[in-house]
């Protein structure tokens, strides 16, 4: 049987991981397959125009504001004003403000406490080695200062504070810094990284499994039988949103992986209508999942989504207000634990799918046109992480009317 093959972005996750610790190194890590994503070409861009330049703005990148915070704190050598969009003026950054100003950094607050937009004088000494960092707010926080940690005069021992939400994203980042030179010891929830230089080294960056994450979603949705093969995708990976596959087996998704990627199939499975699932490890896939199961009338039981209401919005609210436009309610009656009630799933015409200048709530609620025309506000919202999105879809057949 015919299927389309997609060449999927490659990660803004490791691509902006790599570019933060090259400059860091100046310029020892040579990468390639950079992504194409409109978070990981700001990030280049605010890097190549450092010297001249005294004001960055990140736009909407969570991970460039974070991983820039403290690499200026540590880098810089005139002051510079750190900012974002309206919406990365309301991202929290106090905690990891706070431990980079532990260590000597210089950091300041130009509107709100806690908030973008900072301001960031050269780091004069390092007053202290230790820091201890929560780890159920952002992992971003304790990535940056762990990319830091290396080119610090009396190093960095980190301990982050159970719970940790995100935790494949620390992984990968003490996985790419290892990669790339960089000895450091895990003790229980300690992270040790001594002064050391990273190493000359060559790193290819992967396939987006965040991104591979709605093909998951259009296959669940497909006719038994559709396939779609999904280029660059391997079975060992960083990313934690590696998981799609394991979780989409529960959708009926069949996968096996190639020599150069993954073919996905719709299989003929009994179909549960109630599942339990956490989001803890794996946050961006939320906005994948529940939109999917709901139109298959699949209900969920769901942990791990606490850290959704800081991102690109408030993916809780969106979610709930987008999923009962489907008449699928999204509660918490409990505090941390959400319910979706999708058995009243329905379809109805003239549905419009309202995105919140957040990227993942356009490609989670796309598939969704297997079963009904949508209208998906704010297209461009997906060049965040995924540019190509539409003409992909386009060339699996969904037919796209712009207006
Ligand atoms: O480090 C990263 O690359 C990311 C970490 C996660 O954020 P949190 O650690 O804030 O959950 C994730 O949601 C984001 O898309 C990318
Ligand atoms: C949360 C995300 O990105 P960031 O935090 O880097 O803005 C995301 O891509 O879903």
């Amino acid at each position: 049987m015919e299927f389309c093959s997609i060449n999927l972005p490659s990660s803004k996750s490791e691509s902006n991981r790599l570019l933060t610790m090259n400059a860091l190194s100046d310029g020892k890590i040579k990468i390639g397959n950079l992504s194409t994503a409109r978070d990981t070409q700001t990030l280049i861009s605010l890097l190549k125009n450092e010297v001249e330049q005294s004001t960055f703005d990140v736009l909407d990148a969570g991970t460039a504001m974070r991983f820039l915070t403290a690499y200026f704190a540590v880098a810089t050598k005139k002051e510079i004003l750190l900012t974002g969009t309206d919406r990365m003026q309301k991202r929290p950054i106090g905690i990891l403000v706070n431990a980079l100003n532990s260590i000597g950094a210089e950091i300041a607050y130009e509107k709100e406490v806690g908030y973008p937009p900072l301001r960031i004088k050269p780091l004069q000494m390092q007053i202290s080695s230790k820091i201890s960092i929560p780890g159920n707010i952002s992992s971003q926080y304790i990535s940056a200062l762990l990319m830091i940690a290396p080119t610090l005069p009396k190093g960095l021992a980190i301990t982050i504070e159970p719970p940790v939400f995100s935790k494949p994203y620390i992984d990968m980042t003490l996985g790419l810094m290892k990669l790339s030179g960089i000895q450091y010891t895990q003790q229980e929830d300690v992270v040790s990284i001594t002064s050391q230089s990273y190493q000359e080294c060559l790193q290819n960056v992967e396939s987006d499994w965040s991104a591979a994450s709605y093909w998951f979603s259009i296959i669940a949705l497909s006719p038994i039988g559709k396939r779609v093969f999904l280029k660059g995708l391997k079975a060992e990976s960083f990313q934690g949103d590696q998981v799609i596959k394991d979780m989409a087996k529960n959708l009926g998704v069949h996968f096996h992986f190639e020599n150069n990627g993954i073919l996905l199939e719709k299989e003929n499975s009994i179909q549960k209508s109630y599942l339990k699932l956490d989001f803890k490890k794996c946050p961006d896939l939320a906005q994948t999942f529940l939109p999917c199961a709901a139109s298959m009338k699949i209900s969920l039981e769901i942990s791990g989504l606490e850290s959704l209401r800081i991102k690109e919005t408030d993916r809780i609210k969106a979610l709930q207000n987008e999923l009962s436009k489907f008449n699928c309610q999204l509660t918490e009656p409990e505090q941390g634990l959400w319910k979706l009630d999708s058995s009243n799933f329905r379809v109805q015409s003239g549905i419009e799918i309202e995105t919140y200048e957040d990227h993942r709530m356009a490609m989670g609620f796309a598939p969704l046109a297997m079963k009904q025309n949508i209208r998906i506000n704010e297209i461009n919202v997906v060049n965040k992480s995924y540019p190509s999105f539409w003409e992909d879809l386009k060339l699996f057949g969904f037919e796209l009317i712009k207006q």
